[in-house]
């Protein structure tokens, strides 16, 4: 199939390009690399930069190609920055995802994959697994932001006929076991990445954000899902997409707490890791942990990563490999051309 991908350079998006690659599909990237790396896409895919706020860069894409399915992955996803700029994060992800759902439908594309939260749920204190059919409750504005795009979608399929897959991603971790991605934001908010670095020493130590929440040892509780897991999850949703839209939650259905992070992290690195409590960070819910039961039973798909160790061990080799980083990355390459070219 021929995939446009917004958002491809991110972390999630380019362990799909990479999935897809892996699969024998033809990928094309849209990412303005606010957060996101020209390294972790491969040189020989087509690569469009700009920001998905100019409809009309969008629209001659649409219009001049036919492409058979469009994976939006490009957004701001923090949920504590949406605590502190709520209008920015609803109308930043409302505009640019309308601009592309708008520019999809008109130009005729039929399938269309989007990346959802478990942050539609947060707003209620929820101690179970969280089933496709709850009731979504944002935390944040980042979460609303999100559901307003799957409404938008329901329109989409309505009006143009244009099917769709929400896929309500849980917390995604972890590296391509491969070696050739990993997790890099600048700044790093992310629990894992963010225990990784501290106990290699490249932090002095981690925050733990609450530890009076109402859960087995007073701090949060995530379900982490590995992002191949996840990956493979987008490929095998796209086959599904020929007859009507989907809504899926996506997640291991495992759920662990900050403090069982930290232990899994001293135990597969072997390492003490550094850390100190901190107060509540605004718009974290207590738990959240997927009932994936929907996905797995209609697609077959079923996570191969599931094991908390496996996904810090992923994310530790990535790190060990790349204590910089994509730049680090960038600046390996152009030395080893230089040293090509000078040989
Ligand atoms: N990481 C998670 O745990 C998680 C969980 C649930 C949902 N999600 C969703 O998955 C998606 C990917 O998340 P991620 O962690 O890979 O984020 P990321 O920041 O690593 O990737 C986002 C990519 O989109 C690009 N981008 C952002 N705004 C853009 C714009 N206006 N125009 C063009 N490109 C733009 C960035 O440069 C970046 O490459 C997001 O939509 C996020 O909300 C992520
Ligand atoms: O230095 C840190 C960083 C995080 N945490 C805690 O770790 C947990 C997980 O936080 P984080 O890794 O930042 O992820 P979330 O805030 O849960 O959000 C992620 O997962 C959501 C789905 O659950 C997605 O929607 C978001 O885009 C994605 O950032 C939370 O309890 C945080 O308070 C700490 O205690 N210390």
């Amino acid at each position: 199939m021929k995939c446009l991908v917004t958002g491809g350079a991110g972390y999630v998006g380019s362990h799909v390009v990479a999935g897809l690659l892996d699969a024998g599909h033809e990928v094309a990237v849209i990412d303005n690399l606010s957060t996101g790396y020209r390294a972790a896409i491969p040189n020989d895919i087509r690569f469009f930069q700009f920001d998905l706020l100019d409809a009309e860069a969008i629209n001659q894409i649409l219009a001049n190609e036919k492409w058979d399915v469009v994976l939006h992955f490009a957004a701001l996803s923090l949920v504590n920055e949406s605590m502190c700029k709520p209008f920015y994060y609803l109308r930043q992800n409302y505009i640019t995802a309308l601009n592309l759902i708008e520019a999809c439908a008109i130009n005729g594309v039929k399938r269309f994959v989007f990346s959802s939260t478990a942050a539609l749920f947060g707003g209620k204190e929820r101690f179970s697994l969280i089933p496709d059919d709850a009731r979504v409750e944002a935390s944040s504005p980042y979460g609303e932001s999100k559901f307003l795009i799957e409404r938008a979608l329901v329109w989409a399929d309505q009006i143009y006929g244009m099917r769709s897959a929400s896929l309500r991603y849980f917390n995604a971790a972890g590296a391509d076991p491969l070696g050739r991605l990993g997790e890099e934001h600048t700044p790093e908010t992310h629990l894992i990445p963010l225990a990784v670095d501290t106990v290699l020493g490249l932090r002095r130590n981690l925050k733990i954000f609450g530890n009076d929440y109402p859960t087995r040892d007073g701090t949060c509780i995530r379900d982490y899902i590995h992002v191949t897991d996840l990956a493979e999850a987008h490929i095998r949703v796209i086959e599904l997409l020929d007859h009507r839209s989907v809504t899926y939650n996506l997640g291991n259905g495992l759920g662990f707490t900050n403090m069982e992070v930290v232990q899994a992290v001293e135990r597969v690195s072997g390492r003490k890791l550094p850390w100190d409590w901190a107060p509540r960070r605004k718009g974290d819910p207590s738990m959240l942990v997927a009932d994936s039961t929907l996905i797995r039973w209609e697609t077959g798909w079923s996570p191969r990563y599931s094991s908390i160790d496996v996904i810090v061990e992923t994310a530790l080799q990535w790190r060990k490999k790349h204590p910089h980083g994509y730049e680090k990355l960038v600046n390996e390459c152009d030395l080893y051309n230089s040293i090509l070219i000078k040989d």
